[in-house]
């Protein structure tokens, strides 16, 4: 055999030899997936769960945990199959070793029209490109700049305090008791606090208008996004609907407004983190839609999230009269202290105050289940070998209140355990603003913006709960239709 043929023979069986061994390796991990050593495999959801798990999220929970247990469940989001995980030793399992290097699916598996609204948002994205964009972004939003905040937020929501009487979600009145259905009246406070953030001094009333006439238009497109039955295919998209129109007109009038005060802030020399941030597009590390997308994703899609959260803790503690009134009491002694400083008591993690917003986030998570990521190496999890590239969510209620962590009184209000917990006894029990290193970009100025609402609506109002129609099923949060009564406090 001449050389040449030789070293053509060594490179084809190199080849072959490759592909046999690859092949092999996917047959016997494909077999393998999802199989204990006993040869069991985890239960699967024959339905599809991909509406469903944010319309009806405690009946997906109630039938996994049926015909699963405790164990890990499959269940199918449209044409793709997810895993659900419900234990702080899943949990822990999912992020030992890899958790930095999980990347969200495309689209976060939710279709072609979330993806045309969000799929570049930083929320969607991992490894280098995620580390860059967030470079740009985090100052704006870290402890030391949010808590610079503090004064504004304090002015913002005393003003909101102030004229929640006048709230156009006002029912009725008792007496001297108005009734306001939470999430209504707390809808556009989180939405005001994060332009001003997010814009500082460039903000203006025009601005701040023309934002909520986009914020009109977002509602729709989040519509169509989560609940949209044909919204999700890329052909559909592709027609002209009323839902491409939407989207357009959107996203032409969003960029405008993010360009106007982005030249307004430099032509006036005004304090403002988007002009910072816009300069990742300007250097070349991000581009304009990641830019604009997350903007949205910090202001529009968060809206839903941050005031959830918000009228959960105040519906939280109108239906929890005695740490109402404990917290109230806290409340008083501390600013009765001489060296009172507001932004000390929102620091202090061993305060009622602090509790309350900790409690009320763990009982009331603002989604059924976790948005997916992906696993980066093969894992056993309860048992089951779960191959590099699976894709999980969390159940993230049945985590926040498994009772082996929280007690046999998981499911109560009742912040004053957090003052006997250690935070290492619920590390993986505990999802808030993600786990391990906590993504959420909005994490400090969530928890700031949720204590002084406390302080201000607990000092000026007794609240108790009102009529309450459960959870709304048209939001892809958990968005409680409860009404509170509230009754002024007369301060003598
Ligand atoms: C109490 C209210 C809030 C809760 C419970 C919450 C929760 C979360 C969670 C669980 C995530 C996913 C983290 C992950 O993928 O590991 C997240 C991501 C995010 N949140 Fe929040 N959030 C809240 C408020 C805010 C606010 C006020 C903002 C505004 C700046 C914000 C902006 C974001 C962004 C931009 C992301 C994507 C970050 C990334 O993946 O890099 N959030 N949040």
């Amino acid at each position: 055999m001449s050389n040449t043929h030789a070293w053509d023979y060594l490179v084809v069986t190199s080849i072959l030899s490759a592909l046999l061994a690859l092949c092999a390796r996917f047959l016997t991990n494909g077999s393998k997936a999802f199989t204990n050593s006993e040869g069991f495999k985890v239960k699967a959801f024959k339905e599809d769960t991909r509406f469903q798990r944010f319309s009806h999220g405690p009946e997906i929970s109630q039938k996994g945990s049926e015909i699963s247990g405790n164990d890990p469940y499959l269940v199918q989001n449209g044409r793709f199959q997810e895993l659900v995980i419900t234990q702080p030793e899943q949990l822990r399992e999912f992020a030992r070793k890899d958790a930095k290097d999980h990347m969200k699916p495309k689209n976060m598996n939710l279709g072609d029209c979330f993806g045309r609204l969000l799929g570049n948002s930083v929320g969607v994205q991992g490894g280098r490109k995620w580390a860059m964009m967030r470079a740009h972004f985090d100052p704006g939003f870290s402890r030391l700049a949010s808590m610079d905040m503090v004064p504004k937020f304090t002015a913002e929501i005393r003003h909101w305090v102030a004229n929640l009487p006048k709230c156009s979600s006002c029912n009725s009145h008792t007496a001297n008791t108005f009734f306001q259905n939470a999430s209504q009246a707390c809808r556009y406070l989180p939405f005001r606090l994060i332009a001003l953030t997010a814009y500082g001094e460039a903000l203006n009333d025009e601005t701040y208008e023309e934002l909520l006439h986009l914020n009109d238009l977002h509602d729709t497109l989040m519509f169509d996004a989560f609940f949209g039955k044909w919204t999700v295919s890329k052909i559909f998209n592709i027609l002209p609907t009323e839902s491409r129109k939407r989207m357009q007109t959107f996203q032409k009038g969003w960029k405008k407004l993010n360009h106007d005060v982005i030249a307004r802030a430099k032509a006036e020399g005004l304090r403002s983190p988007a002009k910072q941030i816009y300069k990742g597009v300007e250097l070349g590390d991000m581009s304009e839609t990641e830019f604009l997308q997350t903007m949205d994703e910090l202001l529009f899609t968060n809206i839903d999230v941050t005031s959830t959260v918000t009228a959960s803790l105040l519906i939280n503690i109108s239906e929890n009269q005695p740490f109402q009134a404990a917290l109230r009491e806290e409340i008083a002694a501390t600013q009765s202290q001489e060296s009172y400083n507001i932004k000390d008591y929102i620091a202090k993690k061993d305060a009622l105050l602090h509790y309350a917003v900790m409690e009320s986030i763990r009982m009331c998570p603002a989604l059924w289940f976790s948005l997916p990521e992906k696993t980066a190496i093969d894992k056993v999890i309860e048992g089951y070998y779960v191959p590099a590239g699976t894709t999980i969510i969390i159940d993230w209620k049945r985590l926040n209140t498994t009772p082996a962590i929280w007690g046999s009184d998981s499911e109560l209000f009742r912040p004053e355990r957090f003052a006997s917990m250690s935070p290492m006894s619920y590390r993986y029990a505990f999802l808030r603003f993600g786990f391990g290193r906590e993504r959420c970009l909005g994490k400090n100025i969530a928890e700031i913006m949720l204590k002084i609402v406390l302080i201000s609506v607990v000092q000026q109002y007794d609240m108790k709960p009102g009529k309450n129609d459960g959870i709304r099923q048209d939001k892809f949060t958990v968005t409680s239709d409860g009404e509170i009564g509230f009754t002024p406090i007369v301060h003598v």
